[in-house]
């Protein structure tokens, strides 16, 4: 297996012809944790639904390769099945179809025709993933979402990320909601699959996530492109001093996009 990697070049990214993401450039590989923080508004969760695919969201310049492919010529299923996970921030409840049955759905999609896992292993594997993320039996069998609270739905989103074993993911806002044992439960959902051959940005406000989740590199997007990388002292700044500091430097007044 070839340690995957995300080339994000010179991204240009409209919504309805307003330009939210401009000029933004990012690479991730193998073994590597990026975090972007950034004020409300300033385009992070656009950066996640434009590489999924999410067709509102309009490339207006730019690429993006994913293992050397061209990953906006891809449709939504082509990218996942690729390897591209993305955990959201407002995860929908699908009613009648259950959890279990939702994942194994999607592992057969990323599979293949003719390859689709064996039932007691995914059964197996699914029970071990649930005792690791400290879940009740019972949610295997719960309607997708329906009824969740907002700590079980990102507790869900990382038992997805343990089963479908994605190469990159994207996890936008994971910690939002989450009780102080909750939020080291989804860490450890992630931490678990830290190893050369899977990478993950890591959209988040607080740096408290990341002291349980170490990035190797911290990003600030503001105004649609980052501003700044650094390292985790970076998140330490922010949450000590907040953005004004960055602003002041950069000679930025207002951070959010839309209305530019
Ligand atoms: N579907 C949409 N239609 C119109 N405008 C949109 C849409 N999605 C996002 N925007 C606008 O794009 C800008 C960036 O939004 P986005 O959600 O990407 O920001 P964000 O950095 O993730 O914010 P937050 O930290 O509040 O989650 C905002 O001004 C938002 O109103």
């Amino acid at each position: 297996m070839t340690a995957p990697h995300l080339k994000i070049d010179n991204l240009h990214v409209s919504i309805e012809d307003t330009e939210i993401i401009k000029d933004l450039s990012l690479e991730i590989k193998g073994g590597e944790i990026h975090a972007v923080m950034g004020p409300n508004g300033t385009g992070k969760s656009t950066l996640a639904s434009a590489l999924m695919g999410h067709p509102r969201y309009e490339v207006t310049q730019g690429s993006v390769t994913f293992n050397g492919k061209d990953l906006l010529e891809m449709e939504v299923d082509e990218r996942a099945r690729e390897g591209l996970f993305l955990a959201m921030q407002y995860p929908s409840e699908v009613s009648g179809v259950t959890n279990a049955d939702f994942m194994r759905t999607a592992i057969n999609a990323k599979r293949g025709e003719g390859n689709e896992v064996q039932l007691m292993k995914f059964i197996r594997q699914l029970d071990e993933k649930m005792k690791l993320l400290d879940m009740d039996e019972s949610f295997s069998q719960r309607y997708l979402n329906e009824g969740f609270s907002g700590g079980e739905k990102k507790r869900n989103e990382i038992l997805q990320l343990l089963m479908l074993e994605p190469k990159i993911a994207i996890l936008d806002e994971i910690d939002s909601g989450l009780d102080i044992d909750a939020l080291k439960i989804v860490a450890k959902g992630v931490n678990e699959m830290r190893n050369p051959e899977f990478g993950a940005l890591i959209i988040t406000h607080y740096q408290r996530l990341l002291n349980y989740i170490k990035p190797d590199k911290v990003h600030v997007m503001m105004q649609g492109r980052i501003v700044k990388s650094g390292g985790p002292e970076l998140a330490e700044r922010l949450e000590a001093e907040g953005y004004d500091w960055i602003k002041a430097e950069l000679g930025i007044e207002d951070e959010t996009v839309g209305q530019k």
